[in-house]
């Protein structure tokens, strides 16, 4: 099978898809030769409206069903997506301009696993019974209610599914709104997940930018809302959000460091910096953006990683072959090229890359900076692009305080082969998502998030339970209450 890159409607709600054209159009460029392949409609109020109220009604009827019956749609859509996954890869790759090489492994290939993951966990959710004396109580775990998912362009497909599983096994519903510079993936998910055999209404897709965001965010009908996106729109969205007291996820930015240390496999590292820099074109939040490398050994290593960089295949993302895509749209690759000017600017020594590629789409050449400085824009800045900046260090105290010089923490990653000396530094630096001898890595049964501002929570694992539903205390008197008068 394939999809149509043009979807039915440009929203799915109460199991169906829906259109409003009186919504801004909202045109959808493919990122390899910015052509427009579909036209979608942002959300106006009369649709928001109605997912919420759609959301409200079929998560009642949701929450009433037993957890084993919610897990089996949810293992029912996994398997669903599984056997799609071609199909819905290409659209990814269409609308993400990630190569297919890529999207077939890592997009859809992870919406599945979350789905069944959590539709494993479902029939297993409970609350716990407390002995207190002769009286007694106990704890039930109930869902939140309606949640609002806010998703990033780098991973649509496993956004709403990270957002969408747990929050489903949890008993609650979902209105999911993709990015707007990718909406295409999360209406083929909703879809899958009501073909499962989700209720009409489980799970909603709305399309729109900010306003549209912040519309869900401050609607008193929500209960929840989890957003993954950059520390500027999370502060946004977390101060709309307090002031209706809602939980909260927030899945931030980055500035992480990788660290590679003299007694590394030096091959090995050079592939964890590749793995952190360059996949996905360097779009991906946990990104070891800052490469501290022994100085004893960092001329070595940027020589095997400029050999390796031979192995780049740039270009159409739809061909197999291709390793290295375009830049998501022709504003992050400004955005990007202005920090590769800062880097140079700053006096960073550029060692490969550097610059815009000629031609249609939004391609830039993965670059390479060397003797960068605690100080430049580059080493401090989340770029969300593939630039790879390396530092020196001499010694292992000095290279964890300066990782851990940073507003961000979401992920951090050490290449040694001193196994003791590698889990000292994981348990001192300040990074919610850590890696040892390996860069990326991301299975479902590990929590993934970020401490101070790159994040609030945690998706992925049992630990998400905790994010999706609430205890409520139940106390059981045997006896008489003592009253005091
Ligand atoms: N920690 C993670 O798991 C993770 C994963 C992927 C991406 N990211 C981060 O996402 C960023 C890149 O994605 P982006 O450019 O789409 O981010 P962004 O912050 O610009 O947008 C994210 C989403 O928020 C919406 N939004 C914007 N303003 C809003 C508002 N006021 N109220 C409600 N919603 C609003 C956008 O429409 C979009 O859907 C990077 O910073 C990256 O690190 C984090
Ligand atoms: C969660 N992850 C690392 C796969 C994608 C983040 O951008």
């Amino acid at each position: 099978m394939s999809y149509d890159l043009q979807p039915p409607a440009s929203h799915f709600i109460d199991g169906q898809y829906v259109e409003d054209t009186e919504g801004q159009p909202l045109p959808v460029i493919h990122p390899a030769t910015g052509a427009t392949i579909a036209t979608l409609h942002e959300a106006t109020p009369a649709i928001i409206n109605r997912a919420l109220n759609a959301a409200r009604r079929a998560q009642a009827e949701w929450a009433a069903m037993t957890g084993a019956e919610r897990g089996r749609v949810l293992r029912r859509a996994a398997d669903i997506i599984r056997d799609r996954n071609h199909a819905l890869s290409v659209l990814e790759t269409w609308d993400t301009g990630k190569p297919l090489q890529e999207t077939l492994v890592a997009d859809a290939a992870s919406a599945a696993d979350a789905l069944e993951y959590f539709g494993g966990l479902a029939g297993t959710l409970t609350g716990e019974h407390v002995q207190l004396g002769e009286n007694w109580g106990y704890t039930i775990r109930e869902p939140l209610g309606v949640c609002v998912g806010i998703g990033a362009w780098n991973y649509p497909s496993q956004i709403i599914a990270w957002k969408s599983a747990p929050a489903l096994a949890c008993g609650n519903a979902m209105v999911f709104k993709p990015s707007e510079t990718t909406p295409l993936s999360s209406l083929r998910i909703a879809e899958v997940l009501t073909e499962a055999g989700a209720p009409a209404g489980l799970i909603n897709v709305v399309q729109g930018a900010g306003a549209v965001g912040h519309a869900l965010v401050t609607d008193p009908r929500v209960d929840k809302v989890s957003l993954t996106g950059s520390v500027a729109t999370g502060r946004k969205v977390y101060a709309a959000a307090a002031e209706g007291i809602r939980n909260v996820t927030m899945e931030l930015g980055g500035k992480s460091p990788l660290i590679v240390f003299d007694d590394a496999d030096l091959d090995n590292a050079v592939g964890g910096a590749i793995m952190g820099n360059f996949y996905s074109t360097g779009q991906v939040c946990s990104n070891g953006t800052r490469v501290f490398v022994h100085r004893s050994i960092r001329e070595e290593f940027l020589s095997r990683l400029s050999e390796r960089l031979k192995g780049v295949v740039m270009g159409d993302p739809l061909d197999e072959a291709t390793n290295f895509g375009p830049m998501v749209s022709e504003r992050q690759r400004e955005i990007v090229l202005g920090y590769i000017e800062k880097g140079k600017a700053e006096g960073a020594r550029l060692v490969a890359g550097g610059k815009a590629v000629d031609g249609p789409g939004f391609f830039i050449e993965p670059t390479v900076f060397a003797d960068v400085t605690d100080d430049m824009t580059i080493a401090r800045e989340e770029i969300f692009g593939p630039v790879l900046s390396v530092l020196d260090f001499e010694d292992e105290d000095e290279v964890i305080a300066r990782a851990n010089d940073t507003e961000m923490g979401l992920s951090a990653g050490v290449f040694t082969r001193d196994l003791a000396r590698a889990h000292r530094v994981i348990g001192r630096v300040k990074a919610g998502t850590c890696y040892v001898n390996s860069y990326n890595d991301a299975p479902v049964e590990l929590p993934f998030g970020g401490s101070k501002l790159s994040g609030v929570g945690r998706e992925n694992a049992k630990a998400a339970i905790e994010h999706y539903s609430q205890l409520k205390s139940v106390f059981v008197r045997m006896g008489d209450v003592e009253a005091p008068f």
